[in-house]
């Protein structure tokens, strides 16, 4: 594939900042990089605090997305998605979850920094009640604790009944530890990497290292669907798809990467425009009956308007996509993009 130059790839792209509905990662408001590409609209949205040689693999993805003619694209068919629970208070539950429409499968963040393993458990207990017995419950940590706590947060975790723990801890070492720990104690918690994927030099490790029964695949952080889906491959692991906080745009783009994956799959953490408060689509791909669409999305032109960046924002990430425009031609020569 050619890379777009650099002058074509800035006048395609849209800067726009999205409200959210909740609180999440630290953040109330997402900003992101919308792109009108010669075969589909594509998103790049790094996290602010990413390093230019991290985000330049999101850029990979988009311009794989955006630009790619040999891209396989599906249009038919469904995507069912996870309801995702950011680490609100019990009185909001019902609130969240109305945002998620028949999800059959809950994930629900857990140790939350200034909060206590007593919080958690009252989430994912509210949760069950909610959901019922039918339903699958899953908690994401986002590395926030250490063997020891993890053992006993998932202890008690493991009586509303888990389909699995996603980054319980922060590295695959203590990811290898955790999992002994939990055989040792009879704790029937399968433990899925989600930043030991995403975030490691290696995202084959935690297959070799056996820390994970699960991974979990972002398609910007992986580098696109093909990247992603290969990662998937040469672990051998089952993968849950998920979004990185996308606006529809994205939400699309990891819907196409659990097209290409084999079935069984699990539901993918792409429910997450329900955690937006405004989007760049006509219609937000939030799930219905627990799905979502494979239809392309349709871009609201006055939403690019309405939701543009101030300029500031505007001027950072016309910087930062040039500086991962160069990245990315600089090593063209080895990767072909
Ligand atoms: O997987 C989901 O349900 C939604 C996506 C999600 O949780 C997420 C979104 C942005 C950044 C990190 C994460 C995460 O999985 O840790
Ligand atoms: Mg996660």
């Amino acid at each position: 594939m050619q890379l777009p130059d650099l002058d074509e790839l800035l006048a395609r792209t849209h800067i726009v900042t999205l409200p959210l509905v909740t609180r999440f990662r630290g953040v109330d408001a997402r900003e992101a990089a919308i792109i009108r590409g010669t075969q589909a609209w594509s998103e790049f949205s790094p996290f602010l605090e990413y390093e230019d040689a991290e985000a330049a693999n999101w850029l990979r993805a988009a311009l794989e997305f955006g630009f790619d003619a040999s891209l396989p694209r599906r249009s038919d068919g469904e995507v069912w998605v996870n309801a995702t629970v950011p680490a609100v208070e019990t009185s909001k539950l019902d609130s969240v979850l109305a945002r998620f429409d028949g999800c059959r499968t809950a994930k629900i963040k857990v140790a939350e920094r200034g909060q206590a393993l007593a919080d958690d458990v009252a989430r994912v207990r509210g949760v069950r009640e909610r959901l019922g017995s039918d339903a699958r419950l899953r908690v994401d940590a986002n590395g926030g604790w250490s063997v020891d706590e993890a053992v006993q947060a998932l202890r008690v975790l493991a009586r509303f009944d888990l389909e699995y723990a996603e980054q319980p801890c922060s590295t695959a070492a203590e990811l290898v530890q955790l999992r002994r720990r939990l055989v040792a104690e009879g704790i029937a918690v399968p433990i899925a990497a989600d930043e030991s994927i995403r975030k490691a030099e290696d995202p084959l490790e935690v297959a070799r290292l056996g820390a994970a029964d699960v991974i979990v695949v972002k398609m910007q952080p992986l580098g696109g669907v093909r990247r992603a889906a290969e990662i998937v491959r040469a672990t051998g692991l089952p993968a849950t798809v998920s979004s990185a906080l996308d606006s529809s745009v994205g939400i699309a783009m990891g819907a196409q990467l659990v097209a290409a994956l084999p079935e069984p799959r699990h539901d993918a953490g792409l429910g997450t425009a329900s955690l937006l408060a405004d989007d760049v689509v006509a219609e937000p791909l939030r799930p219905r009956a627990g799905r979502i669409p494979l239809t392309p999305v349709a871009i609201d032109e006055a939403a690019l308007e309405r939701l543009a960046s101030p300029s500031v924002r505007q001027d950072w990430w016309r910087a930062r996509i040039s500086r991962c425009h160069a990245l990315l031609t600089a090593s063209a020569g080895r990767n072909g993009y």
